[in-house]
């Protein structure tokens, strides 16, 4: 089966747009040829999207996300997790462990690729925990979970508070060229606090999550980083002074990489409008200051990928109010169009950059084949509208999750169709 897309605006090498027909045979991209195409009339086994001078880029790939199948499915599934991920753009995600049971055995790890199997819709990577039970008592079978097909270990949900627990997850990662992914959070310097110190904590009475808690974790784990040479992997950084430690390190040449989420880049805590969970996230949304720090960072390389750490959960729990609604907002659908609006349409980025960290540099990070267009490629492909514009509707996400801060923002820059391995898995017009 073949697949054309033509009239299709793709970034070249100079980050300029051109138009190009991509040919895609057998899942795989077999040719970019020069020019819109002809409007050839369809043969019976060629299927030609016209992408009419759309943005074409690699799928968005999304390093951390949440899919609460198996335990939480009244969250999300992995079907409609994968449902919500494509119509976001993206075509490759990793889904972190915290499911109910935790992702620590090599039976779960391939539960959760038959169950995305059977959502046929985008391509899911599973991490495993580096401990049991995410309890940070004792490791899991690395060796094993490898052997399933998980592509990394991480306790995300929770830091692993143990140093020498640490240190011995990574020594074992690094004899098997595995990377370690951290949630970086010392709980003695958090105990039970919703949302960030400063302004919003203050006026509200509620206690303060300092930037230490985070930060901290940073600094140590670089440290058994640099100890075990491990690739190691910091989720969500948020900190003006994580950014520092992580820069630092990368410029000694010890083997950190990190993520950034699009809230930290675009809110402070000074934009929480009130007692409303839907801004409750782990990390907080943070100060100013950090917001700063977190976007020049992206910008000078410091932080290397942008994910949206997805994480639904229900209306009825996040009615808890801050204190007891959990920690995390969705991400899928709105991640692109919040980034291009905010920093691309007005002139702050190009959208070469803006594609390339969601993108070739998440597959550079984590050594996928994903991220590239080009013939020999998988044929993972999205194509956006950057001239529509439209509000956000919570009610109109393919996630069951409806948490999130950015309800009536009006955001151009849409994904309007999703192709993977040359299947088309959304589109707007479907
Ligand atoms: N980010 C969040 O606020 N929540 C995540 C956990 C996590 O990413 O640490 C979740 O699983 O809900
Ligand atoms: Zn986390
Ligand atoms: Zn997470």
């Amino acid at each position: 089966m073949q697949l054309i897309i033509r009239n299709a605006n793709v970034l070249n090498e100079n980050g300029q747009l051109e138009l190009k027909t991509i040919y895609v045979q057998n899942g795989v991209i077999d040719k970019v040829e020069d020019g819109a195409g002809a409007d050839m009339s369809v043969e019976a086994d060629i299927k030609v999207i016209d992408a009419n001078g759309k943005l074409v880029t690699p799928g968005l790939i999304d390093m951390h996300v949440h899919l609460r199948e198996p335990g939480f499915e009244h969250k999300e599934t992995i079907e409609t997790g994968s449902r919500s991920a494509a119509k976001g753009g993206f075509t490759t995600i990793a889904c972190m462990p915290n499911t109910r049971p935790i992702t620590d055995s090599a039976e779960m790890v391939k539960l959760v690729q038959e169950k995305a199997k059977e959502a046929g819709l985008v391509n899911v990577l599973p991490y495993a925990a580096i401990t049991k039970g995410e309890l940070g008592r004792e490791l899991t079978d690395f060796a094993a979970l490898k052997e399933a097909g998980a592509i990394g270990f991480t306790d995300d949900g929770v830091g692993v508070q143990n140093a020498q627990m640490m240190k011995d997850a990574m020594r074992k990662a690094t004899s098997m060229g595995m990377p370690v992914i951290a949630h970086c959070e010392d709980d003695s310097l958090v105990e039970g606090a919703p949302v960030a110190e400063g302004e919003f904590a203050r006026k509200h009475g509620f206690k303060g999550i300092p930037n230490e808690s985070e930060a901290i974790h940073v600094g140590r784990d670089i440290l058994l980083a640099e100890a075990t040479g491990v690739h190691y992997h910091v989720c969500h950084v948020s900190t003006e002074q994580s950014i520092r430690l992580i820069r630092q390190a990368k410029e000694i040449g010890i083997n950190v990489t990190t993520e950034i989420c699009p809230h930290h880049l675009i809110l402070s805590e000074e934009d929480i409008p009130g007692p409303d969970a839907n801004w409750k996230m782990n990390p907080p949304l943070r100060s100013k200051r950090d917001v700063d720090a977190c976007i020049a960072a992206l910008e000078d390389g410091t932080i290397d990928i942008i994910v949206t750490d997805h994480a639904p959960h229900s209306e009825e729990e996040k009615a808890k109010g801050m204190l007891q609604a959990p920690f995390g907002i969705v991400g899928f659908e709105t991640a692109f169009p919040l980034l291009y609006t905010k920093f691309v349409a007005t002139g702050r980025w190009s959208l070469e950059m803006l594609v390339k960290r969601m993108t070739a540099d998440p597959a550079r990070v984590f050594g996928l084949s994903a991220g590239k267009l080009a013939p020999g490629a998988p044929a993972d492909l999205t194509v956006i509208d950057l001239e529509q514009e439209r509000s956000v509707d919570p009610k109109t996400f393919a996630s069951k999750g409806r948490n999130t801060p950015f309800t009536g923002w009006k955001l151009k820059g849409w994904p309007t169709d999703t192709i993977v391995g040359g299947k088309l898995v959304w589109s707007e017009t479907l």
